[in-house]
């Protein structure tokens, strides 16, 4: 059965759309999003007076199609619980969630069984690999099940095998593949089904520190390629900004900051994300959106360009070396000048002065030459000015 929201307009350009999800585990956990005296306590105090474990506290946001949305969090915070409330392997206690505009806790079993086997796709930790079966029955499993006749299941599978690299190792069996090389099959099994999200839980976790890098790039790479829409849990940091379009954080169960890699290091939420992101070089992250300012009057405006998403690290050789401040300039317009104090003051890991970040106006008009007033754009707003919420990010619904 396929349950069509009331509200057209609720995550109308989102793939998964999430509101207020929560997952309770425990005696009566039912009772417990719906009281106030109870959902707000602590999760430890929750837990002493009730027996229930919030894993999954009031969560709400949206993953658009296409986005690599990264879920990231100590241990026990809440990430495994939550991937899987998101095709109800795991029943949520409260919220909603909708895909593709259909509530997905109004489908009953068998539409939910036919959604996760045509629509999501999960890549495990663990690889979750059939230990008795070929590289090419393993990547073709899930088309088996979906009952594909078998010279379509070989194409598909081959055609996966290759993308993910692994051409040549079709007979091979799980034991006789390093840790990355099975991954690589758990990736290969995941796409076969050409889903529309890819949910991956942890899964480089138990990579050694150089497969897991080019783990990553593989992820990266296949993105690019193939254009999936990805949810992708990690506990750790520099995964989480090497692969997220956006990140969010969560703490007990509960969201802390929901933004890009640089929302997060250059404007953290609170000293709990400050401290997450601390070790971060900054350089590598931020861009010069973050340090653009306005020129001085006694500047000469006749510096090399760059533009705004250049990374500082990647501005820092032609800006030092250049004797006049460099332009920022998009589109033709003159966002502000970075000069060598701005530039040192990130390399040498100091927060920006404004801990801002210089976002364009949505249908900014072009000025080629003229100098903008950036301080009047500089400040805590997203996008056509409107105020951004350190959770669910910028509001992008249209204000109409
Ligand atoms: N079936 C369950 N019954 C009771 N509590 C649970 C259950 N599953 C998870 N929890 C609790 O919910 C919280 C969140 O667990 P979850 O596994 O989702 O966190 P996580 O961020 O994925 O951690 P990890 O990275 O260690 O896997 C933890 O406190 C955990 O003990």
């Amino acid at each position: 059965m396929t349950a069509q929201l009331e509200s057209p307009e609720a995550g109308a350009d989102a793939l998964l759309s999430i509101e207020g999800l929560w997952k309770v585990f425990g005696p009566k956990a039912g009772r417990v999003p719906h009281r106030p005296e109870l959902a707000g306590l602590s999760r430890a105090e929750l837990y002493r007076r009730t027996g229930c474990t919030a894993a999954v506290r009031d969560l709400s946001f949206d993953v658009a199609p296409g986005e690599v949305f990264v879920v990231m969090g100590l241990s026990g915070s809440g990430k495994s619980t939550l991937v899987r409330c998101l095709t109800r392997l795991i029943e949520p206690t409260a919220g909603r969630i909708v895909f593709e505009g259909e509530d997905l806790r109004a489908a009953d079993e068998k539409r939910l069984r036919t959604l996760r086997r045509s629509k999501f796709s999960m890549v495990f930790q663990h690889f979750g690999l059939l230990p008795h079966r070929k590289v090419i029955d393993n990547v073709s499993y899930g088309l088996e099940i979906r009952g594909e006749s078998k010279p379509d299941r070989r194409r598909r599978a081959h055609e996966v095998i290759d993308l993910v690299g692994l051409r040549g190792h079709e007979n091979f069996y799980p034991e006789q593949l390093s840790g990355g090389m099975q991954q690589r099959v758990g990736l290969a099994r995941a796409l076969a089904n050409d889903p529309d999200v890819l949910l991956f839980d942890e899964p480089f976790s138990a990579l050694d520190p150089l497969i897991r890098r080019e783990m990553q790039t593989e992820v990266v790479r296949l993105h690019r390629e193939v254009g999936k829409t990805m949810v992708f849990i990690t506990h750790d940091l520099s995964e989480a900004l090497k692969l997220g379009d956006r990140i969010l954080l969560l703490r007990d169960g509960a969201p802390v900051q929901l933004g890009t890699g640089d929302e997060l290091v250059g404007a953290p939420a609170d000293d709990y994300v400050r401290e997450f992101v601390r070790d971060v070089p900054r350089a590598d992250v931020l861009t010069l959106r973050w340090i653009v300012r306005q020129p001085r009057p006694d500047e000469q405006l006749d510096g090399p360009e760059l533009g705004p998403d250049v990374l500082v690290r990647e501005a820092t050789r032609l800006v030092l070396e250049a004797d006049r401040p460099v332009k920022v300039v998009a589109d033709g317009q003159l966002l502000g000048v970075v000069g060598d104090e701005e530039i040192l003051a990130v390399v040498a890991d100091k927060a920006p002065e404004s801990g801002r970040r210089l976002d364009l106006p949505a249908g900014a008009r072009v000025d080629a030459g003229v100098t903008a007033p950036v301080d009047a754009r500089l400040g805590t707003q997203g996008e056509a000015g409107r105020p951004v919420d350190p959770v669910r990010g910028p509001d992008r619904r249209d204000p109409a």
